[in-house]
């Protein structure tokens, strides 16, 4: 049990250095904390809101742990460490993307009725 808290108490401070350092993650969590009102304002299921922004939020902090392991491998210009540092940007931009078409399909529509432009 002492280990599992351990691990638990090392997790959220990888959490607190990527949510001081990582300005990307911060305002990843601001969209997500709004897609999520606006879900709960509109009454429709947060699921889908979860599961996206925990992907992206997920991928960013997968992002900067690959970037602090490329700087301490390769700490002047390698082109491989260029690929890493890229592929990982990628995945969290496609997350992005794919969490947008998420929130334009699931809470646009009910927001226009609310608005009453449906
Ligand atoms: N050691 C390196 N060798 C080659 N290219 C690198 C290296 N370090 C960074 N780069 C490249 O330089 C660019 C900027 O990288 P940098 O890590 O400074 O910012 P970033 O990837 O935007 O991360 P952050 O979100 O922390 O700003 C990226 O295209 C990256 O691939």
């Amino acid at each position: 049990m002492k280990g599992v808290l351990a691990s638990f108490g090392f997790a959220l401070e990888g959490l607190r250095y990527a949510w001081r350092e990582q300005r990307n993650l911060r305002v990843q969590g601001l969209f997500a904390l709004l897609a999520l009102g606006l879900a709960f304002w509109l009454r429709v299921d947060p699921v889908p809101i979860l599961l996206a922004s925990g992907l992206v939020l997920s991928l960013e902090l997968v992002n900067t742990a690959l970037e602090a392991l490329t700087d301490l491998a390769a700490p002047t210009y390698h082109p491989l460490a260029k690929r890493a540092k890229d592929t990982a940007a990628a995945s969290v931009l496609l997350a992005s993307l794919f969490a947008l078409l998420v929130g334009l399909f699931h809470l646009l529509p009910p927001l226009l009725g609310r608005l009453g432009l449906s």
